[in-house]
């Protein structure tokens, strides 16, 4: 069993069909899926707001690299339009890997890796309420490897300050 939490934004076009499109693009390795959230730009405050959402996926056929595979497939459905120059600037979709989780001995067990091609989990999910209220809503009770369970993340700074600017506006 591969088990993964991808994030998805969009901030430019038309973002709720941009989000749509990417989640049917998951097909039926999609498991869970959040509300659609919108939220205040993140690193980098001169841009629009973003909409934002979190998938739950699951394929036994897919690794840790084939899910960064497909993240990268459905940014280029989505147009792939992005600033180089801006690290944290405007797009027309993102696609993270937050978290990777396969099979071992005793259960599933969560992949962690410093490549920076893929790292996992991803660095800076849990700074990012934008990841985290999303995440809560499917599975309240998750833990984000390394950092411990999200419920806690969202109570502690600096994110707990971003959680009342994450806004719930309807289901995808
Ligand atoms: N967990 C991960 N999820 C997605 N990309 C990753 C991850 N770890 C490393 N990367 C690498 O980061 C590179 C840049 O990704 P991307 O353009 O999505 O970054 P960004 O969205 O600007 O910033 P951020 O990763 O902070 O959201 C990708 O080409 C990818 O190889
Ligand atoms: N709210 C929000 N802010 C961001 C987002 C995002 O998806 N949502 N993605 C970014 C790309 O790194 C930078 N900032």
């Amino acid at each position: 069993m591969s088990r993964a939490v991808l994030a998805l934004g969009a901030n430019l076009g038309d973002r709720e069909a941009t989000l749509r499109a990417a989640l049917r693009g998951l097909g039926d390795r999609l498991v869970a899926v959040s509300g659609g959230y919108q939220t205040p730009p993140w690193g980098d405050p001169d841009q629009p707001p973003y909409l934002n959402a979190v998938a739950v996926v699951a394929d036994d056929a897919v690794d840790a690299d084939g899910w960064l595979a497909l993240a990268h497939e459905l940014e280029a459905a989505g147009g792939r339009v992005r600033d180089p120059a801006r690290r944290y600037g405007p797009r027309t979709l993102d696609v993270d890997v937050i978290a990777v989780w396969r099979d071992g001995p005793g259960g599933p067990e969560p992949v962690r890796q410093d490549d920076p091609v893929l790292t996992l989990p991803h660095p800076r999910a849990h700074l990012r309420a934008f990841v985290l209220v999303p995440w809560a809503e499917i599975e309240p009770t998750a833990e984000l490897p390394g950092h411990g369970p999200i419920t806690a993340l969202l109570r502690t700074e600096p994110v707990a300050a971003d959680v009342p600017g994450v806004t719930r506006i309807g289901p995808l």
